[in-house]
């Protein structure tokens, strides 16, 4: 496929500034206004997060593809992914409320947990998927650390109500995986996907 573009189906602007990182030029593909979006990320019970997770992102696919198809857009490879937060076999998504926020991060303290994104492009016939997998060890949380962050407004909107990006990532003891891929766009699996598609990121 001979492509100077690619169409970024997500709404995160992390996700747009990290593929900017790779020199992909990019096209939103947003949901319809009438898409149920969250319908997508409905948790099956028992099933393990990093299963989880793929299946979202191969259906955030799938409704992007459909997306195109219905718009009539001109043709060019999709790109999408998808972020969860894991202690053990629990999923910790995005927080509902200040309160799940603060009882999220209480979990997260003093402990171990994983960040899955999957990431996945259909190119032409061809779909590609790939998983990054991160382990993150946070330090012992105080309270009013909790509770300022959580006023900061900053936990909203992000999977297990953190960003290692902001200023909480001074509670963070150790990284093991992708920085990029914790902050939505795993760019080293990210790249070999879209070379593996035919199109080439700098350097
Ligand atoms: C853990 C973590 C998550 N996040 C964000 C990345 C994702 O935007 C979000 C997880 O939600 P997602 O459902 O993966 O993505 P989204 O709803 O923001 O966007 P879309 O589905 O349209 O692509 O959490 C951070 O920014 N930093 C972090 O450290």
């Amino acid at each position: 496929m001979n492509t100077t573009f690619v169409y970024l189906a997500s709404q995160s602007p992390r996700r747009a500034q990290l593929l900017d990182q790779l020199g992909v030029a990019h096209r939103p593909l947003l949901p319809a206004p009438d898409e149920d979006a969250e319908a997508l990320e409905a948790e099956r019970e028992g099933e393990a997060p990093a299963d989880y997770v793929q299946r979202v992102t191969r259906a955030k696919l799938d409704a992007a593809l459909a997306r195109l198809q219905a718009r009539a857009l001109p043709p060019a490879p999709i790109l999408c992914a998808d972020t969860t937060v894991a202690l053990g076999p629990r999923i910790l998504g995005k927080p509902r409320d200040a309160d799940d926020a603060a009882a999220t991060l209480r979990a997260l303290s003093a402990g171990v947990h994983h960040v899955y994104t999957a990431v996945a492009v259909a190119a032409g016939a061809r779909r590609l998927l790939a998983l990054s997998d991160s382990r993150v060890v946070f330090a012992a949380l105080p309270e009013a650390t909790i509770a300022r962050y959580v006023a900061s407004g900053e936990p909203f909107g992000k999977a297990g109500s953190y960003a290692i990006q902001g200023p909480i990532s001074a509670w963070i003891e150790r990284v093991e995986g992708s920085y990029s891929g914790i902050m939505g766009l795993p760019l080293f699996e990210t790249r070999a996907l879209l070379a593996e598609a035919g199109i080439a990121c700098a350097p």
